[in-house]
């Protein structure tokens, strides 16, 4: 048996070691992990031709070891700079009841945005006082929930909110914690459909033309509200620390002067989410402890200048928890040559699984699954089988030449915003998700059938 690797260009390397994550190789600049056993890969430890075989394709699969694992370097960064913080999963990324389960058992918080997200939560037994509620346009149902079940903390968005929780607060006579989220007037280097801190957002209170200031002072007025501190979030998929640094920076400038003006000093700073993976080996992301070590030392440096406290310090990572630790497992049908234009490899999925490439023009890598000891010397383009031209889910990939209908076809790095974004279109049912650990699977979201497909359809009388 042949016992080696292919880099991208397709030079052949002796894999380390046998169980490694796609992780560990896409870092490498290596592209599959081959298993020295058989020529099948392997993902957290199980053999995915198998785990297909089992479950079916299309299928994600997640190693669970790699979410423990990212969760806990943002975690033990905070504790070994000993500084008082939260790390609130964010669960649009992937929510379900198993993972939040894992999120709770890791000591994570988290911020929800729905009352969907918020239901899951309260089913999975998360601790309510750990819960955070983001929202752009919270409902008053959203936010009867939310007071209802005395989650954590609400993270006010507009002014619209705070008129509908005013009443509420009033009503229940309850208080609640709640969180200003402003826009700081940076414009993080990422896709312009995932950029949030800008001044032109729909999400938050503007800090240069003052409504942030105007939004503090009337929550401040209702004695029912406590303003436990500040909310920001730049955007997602940003490698560079730069862009949270500005953040921080623009964040104290405001701290010192609403501290001069009207004595409010917060409690807890949000520095929010947006920490980059690793997609393919274009990407450069930090290792998760630096952009922790980052954001603390800006805050720590900003606290001197302007001799402040040091607030309580909470971020929101999704896609840097449960990105890199799943993959998608895809059946092979259709090969469509085209000479001398393309050739076309159809998959049992698409857009209704990952819509990231047709709406951000994301990028990833695939390996077949069950040759990946062969040579990668053929290139394709892997489509969906959405009725529309832009179902693609890589242009232009290495693939061995013996590609053919039947082989599974793994992609990497679909953790995050796959699952949690998937849809029905043309009726194609939801994959199943399974988790691997400790040398075992299990089925943690079940297959749609086509009758969970029509189970909310009536007949026209
Ligand atoms: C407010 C907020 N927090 C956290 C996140 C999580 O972002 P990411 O998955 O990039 O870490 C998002 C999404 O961009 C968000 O809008
Ligand atoms: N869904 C997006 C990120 C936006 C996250 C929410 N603000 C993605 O797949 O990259």
């Amino acid at each position: 048996m042949i016992k080696y690797c292919y880099t991208l260009s397709g030079t052949k390397k002796a894999p380390e070691a046998v169980n490694l994550s796609p992780f560990f190789f896409q870092k490498t600049g290596v592209k599959m992990m081959k298993n020295v056993k058989s020529d099948h890969l392997h993902f957290g430890g199980l053999d995915t031709v198998e785990l297909a075989r089992i479950y079916d394709t299309p299928l994600y699969v997640y190693d669970v070891h790699k979410i423990r694992e990212n969760a806990r370097a943002f975690v033990n960064t905070f504790k070994n700079m000993q500084i008082p913080f939260q790390v609130a999963y964010a669960s649009k990324a992937f929510s379900s009841i198993a993972m939040l389960q894992v999120a709770k058992q890791e000591g994570l918080s988290l911020d929800v945005v729905s009352q969907g997200e918020l239901y899951t939560a309260l089913q999975a037994g998360f601790p309510v006082e750990r819960i955070h509620l983001h929202g752009n346009n919270k409902s008053t149902e959203e936010l009867e929930m939310a007071l209802k079940h005395n989650i954590g903390c609400i993270v006010v968005d507009n002014f619209y909110e705070i008129e509908l929780l005013e009443g509420l607060v009033k009503e229940y006579n309850q208080t609640v914690n709640v969180l200003l989220r402003v826009t700081p007037g940076i414009e993080a280097h990422t896709h312009d459909y995932i950029l949030t801190g800008q001044e032109d957002s729909k999400f938050g209170f503007d800090l240069s033309n003052g409504q942030a200031e105007q939004a503090l002072l009337k929550l401040l007025d209702d004695k029912e509200i406590n303003v436990l501190g500040i909310h920001c979030h730049i955007g997602s998929q940003i490698f560079e620390t730069t862009g949270f640094i500005m953040a921080v920076q623009k964040l104290y400038q405001t701290m010192n002067k609403w501290n001069t003006l009207h004595q409010y000093v917060p409690e807890v700073l949000n520095l929010g989410g947006g920490f980059g993976i690793k997609y393919t080996e274009e990407d450069e992301p930090q290792p998760l402890a630096q952009y922790v070590e980052a954001l603390v030392h800006e805050v720590k440096e900003q606290a001197k200048q302007y001799e402040l406290p040091i607030p309580e310090i909470w971020i929101e990572p999704g896609r840097a928890i449960v990105g890199d630790a799943g993959m998608t497992l895809y059946s092979v049908g259709s090969i469509k040559e085209i000479p001398d234009v393309r050739t076309y490899v159809s998959v049992n999925g698409g857009m209704t699984d990952n819509i990231r490439p047709a709406l951000y023009n994301a990028k990833y890598n695939a390996v077949v699954a069950n040759k990946s000891n062969e040579e990668s010397t053929k290139t394709v383009s892997i489509a969906g089988k959405c009725c529309e031209t832009g179902d693609m889910l890589i242009w232009d990939e290495q693939v061995p030449e013996s590609i053919e209908a039947g082989d599974i076809l793994g992609i990497f790095s679909t953790g995050a915003y796959g699952y949690s974004m998937s849809n029905n279109y043309n009726r194609f049912t939801k994959p199943a998700v399974v988790f691997v650990e400790n040398g075992k699977s299990q089925l943690v979201v079940k297959r749609e059938t086509y009758q969970s497909l029509t189970q909310n359809d009536l007949f026209y009388e």
